[in-house]
């Protein structure tokens, strides 16, 4: 009886997964933003965070001490206590069971520096709430990856992308310094001239290094629009020429591409402005517009260039409403006119909340029939790359953002060059090939990658061997850094963690 209960249950679940959306998930989504935002604004106003901050971080400090007390043989490797389901990877660890988890409350903004042009935060202050604080004060990040609950933290120690890449290069390359307790407990701070190994190793270490517990960032002035520049093209050959080209120019300030199928495309430039020049205002991010990828589609579909002016938070978090285009396998009808007007401004669902209530068929179902993976590849090899994940998957829209790679030290650079355009292919959703096979073609996109001298982001399933990725992710530095710093005992190696076996 038990059992068949549990069958009708998962039954629900699977094929009528919007009902639990929208009567539970929504309104539970709204309270827990609706905390957060009064919790943060008090904080702010109050300007006490500073204070509180060595607090905080004297309280890390002590809880890696105590760690260090504990006998050798019984010595459990540390994470951080941050619940697998509230982080935006798109599995949990295992290790976030049996390591010892180090308490890491640090979330509030500490200091916005108009002079310097920089701003310093905690490591669990999102993006949702730096956009903000900063876009009303004139400021904003260089590169502010677009859903609002990604974490400083997690975009440091793995990585963030936007589509002002092209200029800026990764989030990691707009970070001034970085604040770190070590495994021996003792609080180091590294920039380009302060501890200059560590400043490079910590970018896509997953935490395997020590605990963050501040990170200073570049600031650059706010305008209140971004005027987007829509151009449809037929042909793949045609767009991935035209993107070489404007990618260069830096007064393109924002790129990014939308891929319909593999001929047709959408790319978009954006430049900041404060005047509309009797243009046409589109704020995308009100809750009864289309979602965003729905109406570039419509745009290539009257085959005409478009100019319009964007508010500047809407276009940063144009891809949050509809989850990039995940939501509409979890609420078909979430962009019916009908439902944004009456339920559009309690979307999106909370991806910690999806995740929370993410049961083990529907984990079955995204690994079997569902694809989620972002692949950096040099830019030369765009249309050879986009062909290659027509032939295993043909999942549209792709998500294509340009950015440079510098050949700084670290896991991550170009093989050669000192400075090389790379490109973001972000593939998420239902494959509609027969032969998909989530480990198989998989490993065969991860070796397409690897050839072509490029890499995978980690948040994703990662099918790798361990030598495999330790020919994709450099390793040098990061090996001496563990070495020196004796992190050996106290973290897992970066595999060990994002590994497909090390996440559930
Ligand atoms: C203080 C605060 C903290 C928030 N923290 C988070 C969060 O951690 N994660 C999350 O997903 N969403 C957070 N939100 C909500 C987030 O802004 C919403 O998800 C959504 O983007 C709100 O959009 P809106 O267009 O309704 O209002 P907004 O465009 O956000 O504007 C409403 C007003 O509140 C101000 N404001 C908005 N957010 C903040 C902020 N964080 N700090 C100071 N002032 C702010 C704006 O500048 C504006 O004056 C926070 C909101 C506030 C006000
Ligand atoms: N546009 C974009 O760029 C997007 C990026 N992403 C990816 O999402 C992930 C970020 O998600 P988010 O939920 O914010 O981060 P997570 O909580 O998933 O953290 C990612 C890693 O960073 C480590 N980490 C986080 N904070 C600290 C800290 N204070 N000290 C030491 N280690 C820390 C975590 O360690 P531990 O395991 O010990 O907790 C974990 O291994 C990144 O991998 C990013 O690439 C996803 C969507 C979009
Ligand atoms: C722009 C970049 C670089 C990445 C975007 C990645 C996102 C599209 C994914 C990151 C985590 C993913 C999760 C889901 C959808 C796709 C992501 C947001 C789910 C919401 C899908 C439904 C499952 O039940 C839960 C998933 C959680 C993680």
């Amino acid at each position: 009886m038990a059992l068949k209960t549990t069958g009708l249950f998962e039954y629900i679940l699977i094929n009528y997964r919007w009902v639990f959306v929208c009567l539970f998930l929504l309104p539970v989504s709204f309270f827990f933003d609706a905390w957060m935002y009064l919790r943060n604004y008090i904080v702010f106003k109050l300007n006490s965070a500073p204070l509180l901050h060595d607090k905080k971080v004297q309280y890390v400090q002590k809880q890696i001490q105590d760690w260090n007390k504990i006998e050798k043989q019984n010595k459990p490797r540390l994470c951080t206590a941050r619940p697998g389901w509230q982080t935006m990877s798109f599995r949990e660890g295992i290790y976030k069971d049996t390591y010892h988890k180090i308490q890491v409350n640090l979330v509030d903004i500490l200091q916005v520096d108009e002079m310097k042009q920089t701003v310093r935060v905690e490591p669990l202050v999102n993006m949702g709430q730096l956009t903000a604080t900063l876009n009303k004060l004139g400021w904003t990040i260089p590169v502010l990856p677009e859903m609002d609950d990604l974490t400083v933290g997690g975009l440091v120690m793995g990585t963030g992308i936007e589509s002002s890449s092209h200029i800026y290069g990764l989030f990691q390359h707009t970070c001034l310094s970085y604040e770190l307790i070590l495994p021996d407990g003792s609080l180091v701070t590294c920039s380009e001239i302060e501890n200059r190994e560590l400043f490079y190793g910590i970018p896509w270490s997953y935490g395997t290094l020590g605990i963050l517990t501040a990170v200073e960032i570049k600031l650059i002035p706010a305008k209140k629009y971004i005027q987007l520049t829509y151009q449809p093209f037929r042909s793949l050959e045609k767009m991935a020429d035209y993107l070489q080209k404007i990618v260069v120019n830096e007064k393109n300030e924002f790129v990014e591409v939308l891929a319909f199928n593999e001929d047709e495309s959408v790319v978009m430039i954006g430049k900041q402005t404060d005047k509309i020049n009797g243009g046409v205002v589109n704020s995308i991010g009100k809750w009864y517009k289309p979602w965003f990828f729905k109406h570039v589609e419509s745009i290539l579909g009257n085959n005409k260039c478009v100019t319009e002016y964007i508010p500047l938070r809407d276009y940063y978090h144009r891809h949050t409403r509809s989850i990039f285009w995940e939501l509409q396998d979890i609420i078909p009808f979430g962009n019916n006119f009908i439902f944004r007007f009456l339920l559009g401004w309690l979307v999106p669902p909370k991806v910690s909340l999806l995740k929370l209530t993410t049961t083990e068929t529907i984990k079955k179902l995204y690994t079997n029939h569902h694809i989620i993976q972002d692949m950096l590849i040099p830019l030369k090899y765009l249309k050879k790359s986009i062909d290659f994940f027509h032939k295993e998957t043909r999942v549209y829209p792709l998500w294509i953002c340009p950015f440079k790679l510098p050949n700084n030290p670290g896991f991550v650079h170009p093989a050669k060059s000192n400075v090389e355009m790379y490109v973001d292919i972000g593939v998420y959703g239902v494959p509609k090939i027969a032969s998909f096979k989530p480990r198989d073609t998989t490993r065969r996109i991860e070796k397409f990658v690897m050839d072509l001298n490029g890499f995978q982001m980690l948040y994703a399933d990662i099918y790798t061997t361990k030598e495999e990725f330790r020919k994709m992710f450099d390793h040098t530095l990061y090996d001496e850094l563990r070495d020196k710093l004796k992190c050996n005992d106290a973290f897992p190696e970066v595999y060990d963690k994002v590994s497909k076996e090390a996440r559930r």
